[in-house]
């Protein structure tokens, strides 16, 4: 059975990579996304930008939306200060056994969950299964579509508290117009939009930071 393209990137980390040292597995995927084989990770450009974002924002409790192969999940909890946690959602049981490993091999598995399922089932589950009071900052990155409903969803579930961050990727391309639509014409949100590239391409894209008012 041949192999998959996230199977070739965890093992070229694997193979290339310094086990334990997040900052190498990223320089890792960077290179291969960019000289081989290119992957949806937010990549390095972008990956200024949320680490900014995370920096600023210093969460205890962080979600992901769109794991895939765990190269943000390694970004974000790198970042993550002790005792701080990150939990990240992956739909595609593929992508989510890749991730797993990724994040296993970069050392940083005590200050990330990974969660497997459909974005608007685990949601509704945060307080009570996983024990989540509210949220302090969210990463969207999962399928386009989806950026709105989870986002409402969110705030139907309380997860969010005044000051709450969420950032969202591929503004422009593949593109969130709906999402941004809503998100801009919000009362509840301060908004401020990234410019920059999709990864690994010469292609503008960008990133959105919304931060909710309560
Ligand atoms: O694949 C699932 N999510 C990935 C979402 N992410 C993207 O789709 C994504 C795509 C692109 C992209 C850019 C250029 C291009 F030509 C094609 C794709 C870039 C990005 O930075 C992304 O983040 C998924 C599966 C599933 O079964 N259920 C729920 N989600
Ligand atoms: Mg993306």
């Amino acid at each position: 059975m041949n192999q998959s393209k996230e199977q070739r990137i965890l093992n070229f980390v694997l193979q290339n990579a310094v086990r334990g040292d997040p900052c190498s597995v990223l320089d890792t995927i960077d290179k291969y996304c960019s000289q081989k084989e290119w992957a949806m990770n937010v990549g390095d450009e972008k990956g200024l930008i949320l680490d900014k974002t995370v920096e600023e924002v210093n969460p205890s409790v962080a979600l992901e939306l769109g794991t895939y192969c765990g190269y943000s999940a390694v970004r974000i909890a790198r970042l993550l200060k002790a005792g701080a946690y990150l939990l990240t959602v992956e739909f595609n049981p593929e992508f989510a056994a890749i991730a797993k490993q990724m994040i296993e091999f970069a050392g940083v598995q005590d200050k990330v969950k990974l969660l497997e399922g459909p974005s608007e089932e685990i949601i509704p589950q945060l307080k009570k299964k996983y024990e989540v009071d509210t949220l302090d900052f969210v990463f969207l990155d999962h399928w386009k579509d989806r950026y709105t409903p989870d986002t409402i969803l969110l705030q139907e579930c309380n997860l969010l508290r005044k000051g709450s961050v969420l950032l969202a990727d591929n503004i422009i391309f593949p593109g969130a117009p709906e999402f941004l639509n809503y998100i801009r014409n919000n009362p509840h949100f301060q908004c401020t939009n990234y410019p920059s590239h999709l990864e690994y391409m010469k292609v503008g894209d960008a990133m959105e930071k919304a931060v909710f008012l309560g």
